[in-house]
């Protein structure tokens, strides 16, 4: 049996420079994991649950939990010494951390992923993203620090927290999987390497908003629904409402997960920065693809933190079924 900890430091051989913050840094994502799966597992019997009242400058109600995630992980970075500074769906503006000028990294992070599904304890995620600043150390870190496109990220990847709790990421060197065992405290190899099967044959979608996709997407769904051995058609629909763990699922099983644009969502929903980048890593990583239905998620230039994308990642052939269907019919969604 292998802990996180002693794979990632094996695993500092990928690196000729490594110095071994990367190692306490993913260590410090793991502590605020522990903490966070600690009372999601006890969430009805502590005061966790419901929203804080508090709305986020995306206008989303902030729950109890995101918040406390958040926190949580925030201190767990901050306590380190090598981050200079987060952004967060949770926080408005990027944050300095005072007093760690000459930290090298930048972490951008989506504390609770899913928090429509908090109060009804169904699995949620965190996601993470990990850059290295490019302003001078030495000096608190600017926004420009966290604009970089996803091909600059230096690892990334998501906690589960689910039937069991797992820990996925990536260094671009393969994704790598570690299931949490609460009676030793610690997160083990549970799988190295993983990639998407060679084929998938489930598709994730919000289809409650159906009327509101662009035309090429109602035209993918209904290819999904066709009946066609050969291709494994009709696909099975399965859409949990948690990015982290349909993107999960489909690692596993093979599929993909789409959130177009829609009249209510016109740049799409999920956060390119926090959401997108991140997955889309880990999907080329498992030998998977990420699009925003015409372009490679991780070359696209951010402009600002909390930017929405269309978002379609999983099996390769699959994200480019989508991308034909969204050529071929390149209607917009209804406003
Ligand atoms: O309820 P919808 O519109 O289908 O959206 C669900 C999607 O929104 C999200 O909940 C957005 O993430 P947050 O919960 O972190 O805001 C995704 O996890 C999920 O896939
Ligand atoms: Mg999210
Ligand atoms: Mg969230």
């Amino acid at each position: 049996m292998k802990t996180l900890g002693e794979f990632i430091v094996e695993k500092q051989h990928d690196f000729p420079h490594a110095t071994g913050e990367l190692t306490a840094l993913i260590s410090a994502i793991k502590l605020g994991a522990k903490v966070i799966h600690r009372d999601i597992n006890k969430a009805g019997l502590v005061d966790i649950l419901g929203t804080s009242g508090v709305e986020n400058i995306q206008g989303e109600q902030q729950m109890k939990l995101d918040l406390f995630a958040n926190e949580k992980l925030k201190s767990a970075l901050k306590a380190r010494g090598i981050v200079a500074g987060i952004a967060s769906e949770e926080e408005d503006e990027f944050v300095i951390f005072e007093g760690v000028e000459d930290g090298k990294y930048v972490v951008l992070m989506d504390p609770l992923d899913g928090s429509s599904n908090i109060d009804v304890n169904v699995s949620v995620g965190t996601i993470f993203s990990i850059y290295h600043r490019i302003t001078p150390t030495g000096t608190p870190v600017t926004e420009e620090d966290f604009m970089q496109p996803g091909t600059q990220q230096v690892a990334a990847g998501y906690v589960v927290y689910g039937s069991s709790t797992m820990l996925v990421y990536t260094t671009g060197h393969g994704v790598h999987a570690f299931t949490y065992d609460p009676s030793l405290g610690l997160f083990c190899l549970s799988q190295e390497r993983m990639t998407f099967p060679p084929q998938g044959s489930t598709y994730s979608i919000n289809e409650g908003y159906y009327s509101r996709f662009p035309k090429g997407v109602k035209r993918y769904i209904k290819f999904c629904q066709e009946d066609d051995e050969a291709s494994r058609r009709p696909y099975t629909s399965r859409y949990i409402g948690s990015l982290v763990a349909d993107f999960h699922r489909n690692l596993l099983k093979g599929g993909i997960y789409l959130y177009p644009s829609t009249a209510q969502y016109p740049n799409g929903k999920l956060r390119l920065l926090y959401e997108c980048n991140p997955m889309a890593f880990l999907a080329e990583q498992a030998g998977g693809k990420a699009s925003d239905g015409a372009n490679r998620i991780l070359e696209l230039k951010p402009q600002t933190i909390h930017q929405r994308s269309p978002f379609f990642v999983g099996n390769t052939s699959m994200v480019d079924d989508v991308e034909r269907f969204m050529r071929e019919n390149p209607e917009q969604a209804p406003r």
